[in-house]
């Protein structure tokens, strides 16, 4: 029987010390992280979000839930919905269709940044087993963390010189961190003293305690503003089962990366010497590393949790080692049973991401437009043909292909816009994202982009500038489905997805504050077939004012 889960919340600022150092945070009910959410596959959930923010809007996304039949819950400002107005109550209502490790985050402005996210698991229907078996589970929610408020970082991405929000000060592990000690100061690589703590302190690491000789599950979401991630844990394999919600041929690894916007669970067997104790260490991958790794203990219960560990905790692999990260990218394949894509695409898009100035502004850009959304949300104005709200320029589907991927561009001078790719309901869909130099010499950068309302198939990697003959190299066979790939630098990314859920998608690099300069495009399909819409999630901007019409007529 299909069960409602009911949850009330206010979400509201509050001081926090997530790395041991106050600083304001985004909190749920007073928590931080927001609640952890567990239902059944097949629930309802229903979250009653109050904005307890005193002069700030508010939305929730719930990621890696797809929406079907409910895209006004997608929790995305100007796209889904408007904005939650300081003192309002909004009711997210949706089903939870599919098991597995999912997280919840703000999506507007910078609001990820400030705090606000949780983790979201969804268990499969009672009486089912996974496809493999575990004696218990863990849930570890990563993050980065700034001592900068989340204000002060979209002034600075805003302003005109541009202010880069820099590296995080600390990466938190559910919620903590340590930015004043090391819990492996004794190991060298730190100047900072050994933290001393009693274990009741908010930013005390929280430790894995383990039984020796059994399986554990563990279930790793990256909700980072900015950081790419690896985690590992001394002297144990990691068996990759899982990643974004979906089944993965499992194969064994001593690290996994981890990019913005991902979850992966993998198993691990407590088979090492269970006198010891060993690290889990998180450190940053993709960007020149200026933040210590994230740090906590996996205890074997039959030596003391106090005991540290005998050797220095896992180095993180080279931060720009990128054979290395497309190796693990290209052993993320799909378990048997998965749904294989369609052979053929009804159309190809490809995406040029590039940074570019917009009247002297740093931004990016896709096929040389930045989004800037506009204060109606697409949702509205597309399923009541409000042509004044957006654009209404079909975006551009391609790039010309004299452009040199592997420069800075010519002209950085771009625009921006608000148009919408409209799909075909049901059509198939392949988007090649192509990467290329930011606006300094020699600089390529890692991008995650997260797709909305859909899983796609992640059919190849490739250095370069896509040509129509790397087609012949797209894995048809067993591509996994995630709702978050990356590009590498200089490189590529080609997916596949079913437009087969009427709505109106954001679909975005993950990292914040690049969403905020412009790096994402907005996809439509179906949108007539959207009914009752709740007016709760429209009335701001052009469909504010046409329910007032409506009124009075
Ligand atoms: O968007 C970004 O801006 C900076 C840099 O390119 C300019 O300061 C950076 O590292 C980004 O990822």
């Amino acid at each position: 029987a299909e069960k409602v889960r009911y949850f009330k919340w206010n979400v509201e600022y509050m001081y926090g010390t997530p790395d041991c150092v106050e600083h304001a945070v985004i909190g749920i009910d007073g928590q931080f992280p927001g609640p952890t959410i567990r239902a059944h596959t097949g629930d309802i959930l229903h979250i009653e979000l109050t904005n307890k923010l005193s002069t700030e809007g508010v939305v929730i996304h719930w990621h890696g839930i797809r929406q079907f039949g409910t895209p006004w819950a997608d929790g995305t400002a100007s796209i889904s919905q408007c904005a939650i107005n300081p003192g309002e109550t909004f009711h997210y209502r949706f089903k939870v269709d599919r098991p597995g490790t999912y997280f919840y985050h703000g999506h507007y402005g910078m609001q990820r940044s400030a705090g606000l996210y949780g983790s979201l698991i969804v268990d499969l229907p009672e009486g089912q087993k996974e496809p493999f078996h575990y004696d218990g589970e863990f849930n570890l929610l990563l993050s980065d963390w700034w001592h900068k408020s989340a204000h002060d970082q979209e002034l600075g991405l805003s302003s005109n010189p541009f202010r880069w929000i820099g590296e995080p000060q600390s990466l938190l592990i559910n919620g903590r961190g340590q930015f004043n000690c090391s819990m492996a100061a004794g190991f060298g690589n730190t100047t900072l003293p050994q933290c001393k703590f009693r274990g009741n302190e908010k930013c005390a690491p929280q430790i894995l305690h383990v039984q020796p000789n059994k399986t554990y599950r563990l279930r790793i979401a990256s909700s980072t503003a900015l950081a790419s991630l690896n985690l590992a844990i001394g002297n144990h394999k990691l068996v990759v089962v899982e990643a974004d919600g979906n089944y993965v041929q499992p194969f064994a690894v001593d690290d996994i990366d981890l990019y913005s916007g991902e979850s992966y669970s993998v198993l691990i067997t407590t088979d090492q010497d269970p006198k010891k104790n060993y690290w889990v260490s998180v450190g940053v991958r993709g960007r020149s590393p200026k933040t210590p790794q994230a740090l906590t203990i996996l205890n074997y219960q039959t030596t003391t949790a106090s005991k540290l560990p005998t050797s220095p905790p896992p180095i993180t692999p080279r931060w720009n080692d990128y054979a290395r990260s497309k190796a693990f990218a290209e052993k993320v394949l799909a378990l048997m049973e998965t749904p294989q894509p369609p052979k053929y695409a009804n159309r190809r898009v490809i995406l040029l991401n590039t940074q570019n100035k917009v009247n002297g502004f740093t931004k990016w850009a896709i096929n040389n437009v930045s989004l800037a959304l506009p204060p109606t949300p697409y949702l509205g104005s597309l399923k009541f043909g409000l042509k004044n709200s957006f654009n209404q320029e079909i975006p551009p589907e391609n790039f010309s292909p004299e452009y040199d991927i592997f420069n800075p561009p010519v002209n950085p001078n771009s625009k921006t816009g608000n148009g919408v790719y409209m799909f075909e309901l049901d059509s198939v869909v392949d988007v090649i994202l192509q990467n290329a130099n930011a606006l300094d010499a020699n600089v390529s950068e890692i991008h995650p982009w997260h797709l909305h309302g859909h899983d796609f198939w992640v059919l190849g990697y490739g250095d370069g500038k896509f040509s129509p003959e790397d087609e012949k190299k797209f894995n048809l066979k067993n591509p996994p489905l995630k709702n978050t790939a990356v590009i590498f630098p200089y490189g590529w990314t080609a997916l596949r997805f079913k437009a087969d859920n009427p709505g109106v998608w954001a679909f975005h690099c993950h990292i914040e504050p690049h969403l905020h300069m412009g790096m994402g495009v907005i996809f439509a399909e179906g949108v007539q077939y959207v009914k009752r819409i709740p007016k709760d999630a429209l009335t701001c901007g052009l469909t504010g004012k046409m329910f007032l019409n409506n009124k009075h007529n």
